[in-house]
């Protein structure tokens, strides 16, 4: 019998000696191996923090101590061990195990996330509520440097730098965000993790001086009172110090016996502790150590190979953009692009490449992404930023404050708008239609396929009156394959017919398309391309040619495109049949995006179903 089949929760892991920690480990890595190939995750992150949870768990008592993930992606080592080895295979599927920390999913999982750079400032929560209820447990953020380049990871550094209680984070160093990590933290880490002097000289230097005869106590409290000065010069860690953070490090992460050690020494000190660890992302899999940008997150895959088993035949909208992004690039020497610590996911790599000097990773760091490109934009550059529909929400008051009260020519490019699948209620973009289309200045548009996403880029490049967003979805869509030219704020009819009209944007564009050509229904569809601003006059015009209206989008139903036709009708006091299907008022589940379409009336099946019904009535 292995060690894993026997441990299924931190209790069994106590029992075990440091040399079973180490077997163990090995263990876990297969079964990571072996699960992630099936179900597709965030694997590189989870094979580097083997090490880092066992010893969290045999040193510290969750679920009374409190253990925060920040970003969340690598806690399938914790879930493992909490509880949750057996239901390990439904990872990431509907009703199965989320990839992220779900309070409502385990009592061990003390608080959800899945976007960056939260945990300290849910640490410091955290432990203040402790202090205040008299309670006396342990309260562990665990930050990666990656997540360390998020603004909001520095509110809460400043804000727990001040506070005089029980609070440890722990610094998981493995060099990468999903890319290489980038900006000047980083590069100051690199400098710590080249001195790994710290550690030993603080140790050494405080037995050394202590052991001197009858002076050496005097001596420890003179070595103390230098702080200020030989600390800075001999210890590396001296940025966290200074922001009021005992520091330990670096610290082998894979070397269980030193992070118990450690851990357990600095568990009772009532003041704020970094300890930062180093770790190597992928540790284990030869594919992952690597390449680690390329593991980082994967679909399924080979584990001989190593090769992602996806369909790989169409470009992706991510795709579109970097190629599309490189041809403009060319004729606009002012065009620039920006992500904020998504190179690859957005589909930026390939310029990052052809136009390193024009190309800004700002590591997470979406609301500084979007006030620079404002700057930017403001000294006559043509700034494409690409960034997340979920991640963007973070850069709400950056769109408005500093993009749009100014008006200045800003494209942002929104990525994985709509159902994003697997990742789930943190990561779908739900919301965008709703959140952008609110912004005066704004113009916000949606394609319904790869080649009208060049088009639509074609055109935002060509504009100069103002902010342009423009988004599309996870992946790819069906091909339509009738174009009109782009006009500003004009939708385009792609179909047309007189027992129903239906509104719908994005990946529906061609579901709803080819429902129609395939029945051979009476039917008009309107490909809504701009958002805002709406295309009134079509929407009045349909409204006295069509009795029946049908709204389909994938945001949710509030504020997103069916609450604005709807206006416009009830504007006109108009008396026409209106339905609407949207992502319900609630966070979506994960699943597959198909999955979750047919849960919620979004899928091909369903809406062909509606349009019959709306039709024979
Ligand atoms: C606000 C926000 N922006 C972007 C992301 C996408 N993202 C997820 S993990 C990650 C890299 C995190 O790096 P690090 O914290 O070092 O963790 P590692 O994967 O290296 O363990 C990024 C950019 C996110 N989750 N949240
Ligand atoms: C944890 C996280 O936020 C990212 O790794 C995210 O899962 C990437 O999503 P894509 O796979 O859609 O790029
Ligand atoms: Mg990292």
């Amino acid at each position: 019998m292995s060690i894993l089949e026997k441990v299924n929760y931190p209790e069994d892991i106590k029992k075990l000696s440091i040399s079973e920690l180490y077997t163990l480990s090995e263990e876990i890595r297969e079964f990571l191996l072996y699960n992630i190939a099936n179900t597709g995750g965030h694997l590189a992150a989870n094979l580097g923090v083997v090490e880092l949870t066992l010893a969290l768990l045999y040193t510290f008592n969750p679920p009374e101590d409190k253990i925060v993930w920040d970003v969340g992606h690598q806690c399938y080592v914790y879930k493992i061990l909490t509880g949750r080895k057996e239901r390990f295979a439904t990872l990431r599927k509907l009703g199965g195990l989320s990839g992220f920390p779900k309070s409502k999913e385990s009592i061990y999982d003390s608080f959800d996330t899945g976007h960056s750079s939260t945990s300290i400032s849910v640490a410091l929560g955290f432990a203040i509520a402790r202090d205040l209820n008299h309670k006396d447990y342990n309260v562990i953020a665990v930050i990666g440097d990656g997540a360390l380049t998020g603004g909001l990871a520095y509110e809460g550094l400043n804000n727990a730098g001040r506070y005089n209680g029980k609070l440890l984070v722990i610094l998981n160093d493995n060099q990468m965000s999903i890319s290489k990590n980038v900006g000047a933290i980083a590069k100051y880490l690199s400098k710590v993790r080249t001195q790994p002097r710290y550690f030993k000289l603080k140790k050494a230097t405080d037995e050394l001086v202590a052991n001197i005869p009858f002076i050496g106590e005097k001596l420890n409290q003179l070595v103390r009172k230098l702080k200020g000065g030989l600390k800075y010069i001999l210890f590396p860690g001296m940025l966290f110090e200074a922001l009021g953070f005992e520091y330990y490090g670096p610290i082998d992460g894979h070397d269980i016996k030193k992070m118990c050690e450690v851990f357990e020494n600095v568990k009772n000190l009532t003041k704020p502790v970094l300890v930062h660890i180093v770790t190597q992302k992928g540790k284990g899999y030869e594919h992952a150590e690597r390449f680690p940008e390329k593991y980082h997150g994967v679909p399924p895959f080979d584990i001989e190979t190593g090769n992602h088993l996806t369909d790989t035949n169409s470009k992706s909208f991510s795709e579109v953009l970097g190629d599309k992004l490189c041809e403009l690039a060319k004729e606009n020497q002012k065009i620039v692009g920006i992500t904020a610590a998504m190179p690859d996911g957005t589909g930026l790599t390939k310029f990052a490449k052809m136009y390193p000097e024009r190309f800004f990773d700002v590591g997470i760091a979406e609301e500084h992404a979007v006030t620079f490109a404002a700057a930017l934009a403001k000294e006559g550059f043509k700034p494409f930023v690409a960034i997340y529909s979920t991640f963007l929400q973070r850069a709400f008051d950056q769109i408005i404050h500093d993009v749009c009260l100014q008006n200045l020519n800003v494209v942002f490019c929104i990525d994985r708008a709509g159902l994003v699948g697997e990742d789930g209620e943190t990561h779908h973009g739900s919301f965008d239609i709703s959140y952008l289309t609110l912004i005066p200045n704004l113009t916000v548009m949606a394609p319904k396929d790869t080649k009208e996403f060049e088009m639509m880029l074609d055109f935002a490049a060509a504009y100069h009156d103002g902010p342009i967003a423009i988004r599309y979805p996870r992946g790819t869509t069906k091909i339509v394959g009738v174009y009109e030219p782009i006009l500003f704020g004009k939708s385009e009819i792609l179909v047309e017919g007189s027992n129903l009209a239906i509104f719908t944007v994005g990946r529906h564009v061609s579901m709803l398309y080819d429902i129609i050509k395939e029945n051979n229904l009476n039917v008009t569809l309107i490909n809504v391309r701009f958002l805002k601003p709406l295309d009134v006059e079509l929407v009045e015009k349909i409204t006295k040619t069509h009795k029946k209206i049908l709204i389909v989008e994938d945001n949710t139903v509030i504020g997103g495109l069916g609450e604005k036709i709807k206006g416009i009708i009830a504007e006109i006091n108009s008396l026409n049949l209106v339905k609407h299907i949207g992502l319900l008022d609630k966070f979506i589940q994960h699943g597959s995006i198909s999955e979750l379409y047919s849960l919620l009336g979004l899928d091909k099946e369903n809406l062909k179903n509606v349009i019959m019904e709306l039709i024979a009535d």
